[in-house]
């Protein structure tokens, strides 16, 4: 890859977009209007930086992107980065933003099974079975999990299973589907990441990025 390509950016269309522009707008990154028009289809955008673009992907797959080098930059919580966990990503600055965490859930009438040590073996549905194996396993309980890519909160009541792993943050969603939360297992914020290879081949470019970033989530 010469200097002279474009650099892409991937960022998560989701929730949290929301929360990265302002970031994204505070380093000088500027995308073209399209990326605020709800009824455009692109997903990739030119920015006011000439050699700078934006993709706007499902936050699970901006480390997919950026792990295989379609993207040198993205943004990704960390729950997304351990679940994946692509040795080819640096993730050097937290964003301090999209503040949730991942827990155990289990429907209210279950309180009394409270107690984690005491479960040998649990079913539980999640959107992230490596975190929920690694997390039971270091526990000494094996964990069957049933992949889900959204609305976990669903399954318990409906019989797939008794308990969820998925992310918390006001606790509503856990609340009006009649769950309650067991264990904490990761507290999840947002980072900026890198991918390795780029780092090493266009070092000037990105650790410019990298401070850039890192200047204005600390205020500077
Ligand atoms: N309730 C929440 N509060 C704060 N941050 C959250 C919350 N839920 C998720 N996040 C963070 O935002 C990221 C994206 O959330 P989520 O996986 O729910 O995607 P989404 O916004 O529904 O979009 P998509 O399904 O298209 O990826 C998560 O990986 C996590 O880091
Ligand atoms: O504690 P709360 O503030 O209620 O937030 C938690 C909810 O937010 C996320 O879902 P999201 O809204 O992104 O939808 P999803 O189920 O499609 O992932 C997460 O998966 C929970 O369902």
């Amino acid at each position: 890859m010469s200097s002279s390509d474009k650099l892409v950016i991937a960022l998560p269309k989701g929730r949290i977009l929301k929360e990265v522009m302002p970031l994204v707008r505070a380093v000088g990154i500027e995308p073209e209007p399209a990326f605020d028009d709800p009824a455009s289809r692109l997903l990739h955008f030119q920015t006011n930086i000439p050699n700078l673009s934006i993709i706007r992907v499902r936050s699970s797959d901006v480390a997919t992107f950026v792990a295989f080098g379609a993207a040198q930059l993205g943004v990704a919580g960390n729950d997304v980065l351990l679940e994946t966990s692509y040795p080819e990503i640096y993730a050097p600055v937290d964003l301090d933003i999209g503040h949730c965490y991942l827990a155990v859930a289990q429907p209210k009438g279950m309180e009394d099974d409270k107690d984690p040590n005491r479960w040998s073996h649990v079913r539980i549905a999640t959107k992230y079975p490596n975190l929920t194996h690694q997390y039971f396993s270091s526990q000494g309980i094996q964990a069957e999990c049933i992949k889900l890519s959204g609305a976990m909160e669903l399954a318990p009541g409906l019989g797939l299973c008794r308990r969820i792993v998925d992310l918390v943050s006001s606790g509503a969603t856990l609340k009006a589907n009649g769950l309650v939360e067991v264990e904490k297992i990761l507290d999840v914020t947002s980072r900026l990441v890198v991918n390795r290879a780029a780092l090493k081949t266009r070092s000037e470019e990105l650790n410019g990025w990298i401070e850039k970033f890192r200047e204005v989530v600390n205020g500077n």
